[in-house]
């Protein structure tokens, strides 16, 4: 131990003599010793008084807080479990690798490109190698006479990292990351911070020509399988050109009989992060047998698509291939597209198995009763299914089976404009470590999140694991649904705070998908926009509207679920003149839904949409209950709720001439449930 040697600031030898002239400096100054003499003289002066770290470089030092992962306990029963257990845990990693490869393996080449867990910053650690034909010990592989250099370079697999590691990778090497004060995890989604509906393709083949809704309205817009092949090879290429890419293997559907097992290849910690939070985390039992996914995304969104490439009408490209199972993202690197893509896949393979797949928030009272929230995007999904005084199941995207309700995702993604503490405390308090927050705008000092700032975007969000909600639901499954709530954001200011429906107003409705936003906050925007989109999901449904409506309908009538209309926007007169409904209010309107008073209230009947509106709820101001009191201007009332009611049977034209689900009747009834005048 060097700790009582003598030593001097020149670095100089110690046995060199005092005074010697040897001793002095470039400048001149004698070198400064210290002297043994302080402990020979019996002074308690130490320099460190505490015990010394068992290390002897700071190399050692470094590397004895960082314990090695726990080894994942092997799962005894089943007969492959216990083949599962027997690998070793090197020939486990092995496969792994040799799986992730495959993934990234272009179409054209011959082997795979060569993979290695870890980080690349961390050169010290051995890796394990591994390519699509083999898997051989670093630097022991057979040099490859590929087609490029590409194929001699490694690509480090950073594989189902943990928050914390991919908080380090983000705020190291992502541009625009920071750490907030309440611990999350704020990222800039670059130059969209929206979805691109208009850029998403299907690949049209002889099996989904005739099983998915085309043409007018729908969201599929066709490509052929050659052009998506190009485009995978394009974003696998740019993939395999990185250092290091993400890879998140994670499952969808907390049904375990329906489970889809997912593999999302990215390019950015954000992106691992974000789906990290919003689909299941396997434990670390599941992962080891994960085996091959179901589905894989390559997300490879800073690079843009070729638009010299057949069907390209921009840089952006979001391409489903559903014989592949796989989706690649390119141009875009705002990572709702990896979760709404996923719930696409999930409307087309759902249905399959007869269970219905719903864009809907989901909550569990402590009875046990269950309801829907079915609505667009900014009606009030998340909000409402967050509720205080229930457990939630989800927030956004569900399945309806034999069984009962199930969450699709593992996690939620809120809304974060105007968000505050007192009105919405625990999506508050979900802002967390671990959450990512998507395009907000914080101070550089205090790293305090201003949420009223829009400066980036109207859309900040949060995405953040469903368990940050201290009364979520898991696993997040529930009995069959009691209520079914459809949220329209009435811009028009026209439909009533809470409407009661029967079956065929609850399909009318349903299947219009009617909400109506202001189209922006800048001035001069005066006249809202409404929105139809069928099933509250256009942009993400498959088949056509009228297949999932036949389910729903089957679904209410069998399990006795009650259908409403909730109104979560103006109130008063339109936006300009009225003002949205207080969120207390809606609050407690959905209080009274859960709670069953509202099914035994008193009901009239309204004009032009014939709703059903009851007379009184507890909490809410009774005049507010029929919106022609709160406007003032009684004819703009009448002339903007006939408007309105106009452009709802102009929208329906297009489905009067589908029958839906096999009950001549109920067709007859849905068309008869719309607005008569
Ligand atoms: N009366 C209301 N009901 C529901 N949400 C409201 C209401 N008034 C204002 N809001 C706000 O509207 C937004 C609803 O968005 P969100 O719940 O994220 O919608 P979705 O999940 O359906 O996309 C939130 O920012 C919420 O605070
Ligand atoms: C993520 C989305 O969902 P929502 O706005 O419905 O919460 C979206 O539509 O991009
Ligand atoms: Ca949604
Ligand atoms: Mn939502």
């Amino acid at each position: 131990m060097a700790a009582n040697s003598d030593f001097s600031f020149a670095g100089s030898n110690a046995s060199v003599k005092n005074n010697s002239p040897n001793e002095k400096g470039r400048n001149g100054l004698a070198k400064i010793h210290t002297q043994k003499k302080k402990a020979e003289a019996g002074e308690v002066c130490h320099d460190d008084s505490g015990p010394t770290v068992k290390a002897q470089t700071i190399d050692e030092l470094h590397s004895l807080q960082r314990k090695k992962s726990a080894p994942t306990t092997p799962i005894t029963g089943t007969p492959k479990a216990a083949f599962a257990a027997a690998l070793s845990e090197e020939e486990r990693q092995k496969q792994q690798l040799q799986s992730i490869s495959a993934s990234l393996a272009s179409l054209t080449r011959e082997t795979g490109p060569k993979v290695v867990k870890g980080d690349p910053a961390r050169k010290a650690e051995t890796p394990k190698v591994s390519s699509h034909s083999h898997v051989t010990e670093p630097f022991h592989y057979a040099p490859t006479f590929s087609t490029s250099d590409s194929a001699l370079k490694f690509t480090h697999i950073l594989y189902n990292l943990s928050p914390a590691e991919l908080y380090e990778q983000a705020i190291k090497y992502e541009k625009g990351s920071f750490l907030t004060a309440s611990g999350a995890l704020a990222t800039l989604s670059g130059a969209k911070t929206g979805r691109s509906p208009r850029d998403k393709r299907v690949v049209k083949d002889e099996t989904t020509t005739d099983e998915l809704w085309w043409g007018k309205g729908s969201p599929n817009i066709e490509m052929d399988e050659h052009t998506f092949l190009v485009n995978r090879e394009r974003a696998v290429d740019y993939l395999c050109s990185l250092d290091k890419v993400f890879v998140n293997d994670q499952f969808l559907n907390w049904d375990p009989n329906h489970r889809i097992k997912v593999r999302i290849v990215s390019a950015r910690a954000y992106h691992s992060l974000f789906m990290h939070n919003m689909c299941i985390r396997p434990t670390p039992e599941e992962l080891e047998n994960f085996g091959t996914p179901d589905f894989t995304i390559y997300n490879a969104g800073q690079f843009p698509c070729n638009r010299y490439t057949h069907y390209m009408t921009s840089s952006t490209s979001i391409d489903l291939n559903l014989a592949r199972r796989e989706m690649v993202i390119l141009g875009t690197q705002y990572a709702g597209e990896m979760k709404k893509g996923l719930f696409s896949v999930m409307h087309y393979l759902m249905p399959k198995r007869q269970i219905l797949s719903l864009h809907s928030g989901c909550n569990m009272g402590k009875g046990g009763d269950v309801a829907l929230f079915f609505g667009l995007s900014g009606t009030g999904k998340t909000t409402l299914s967050t509720d205080h005084n229930r457990y939630l199941i989800g927030d956004d995207e569900h399945c309806w089976s034999e069984n009962g309700v199930s969450n699709i995702e593992g996690g939620c993604y809120a809304k974060c404009v105007d968000l505050s503490g007192e009105k919405e405390p625990d999506i508050w308090n979900a802002i967390k470590f671990g959450t990512v927050l998507e395009n907000v705008v914080f101070d550089e000092h205090s790293r305090d999140v201003d949420y009223s700032d829009k400066s980036v975007t109207e859309n900040t969000r949060a995405a953040y694991p469903i368990e940050y909600i201290p009364n979520a639901k898991i696993p997040c499954v529930g009995p069959h649904p009691k209520n079914v709530i459809l949220l329209a954001c009435d811009a028009f200011g026209v439909l009533p705070p809470v409407s009661k429906l029967n079956l065929a107003q609850t399909m009318y409705h349903f299947i219009s998908g009617y909400t109506a936003l202001v189209a922006g906050t800048e001035d001069g925007i005066k006249e809202p926009t409404a929105t139809f989109s069928a099933c509250f999901g256009a942009a993400f449904i498959m088949l056509h509207p009228t297949k999932y409506a036949a389910m729903l309908a089957e679904k209410m009538k069998k399990h006795g679920a009650t259908g409403w209309l909730v109104n979560t926007g103006w109130s008063g007169g339109r936006y300009g003149s009225g003002n949205r409904i207080k969120l207390a209010y809606t609050r407690k309107i959905i209080d009274a839904i859960h709670s069953g008073t509202l099914l035994e209230a008193n009901y009239v009947k309204t004009e032009v949409f014939g709703l059903e509106i009851p007379t009184e709820v507890e909490g809410v101001p009774s005049e507010i209950l029929n919106p022609v009191n709160t406007w003032f201007d009684k004819a703009a009332y009448n002339d903007t709720l006939s408007k309105l009611g106009g452009l709802f049977k102009k929208n329906f034209e297009v489905f009067a001439s589908y029958k839906i689900g096999t009950d001549n009747n109920l067709t007859e009834e849905i068309l008869a449930a719309g607005p008569n005048f």
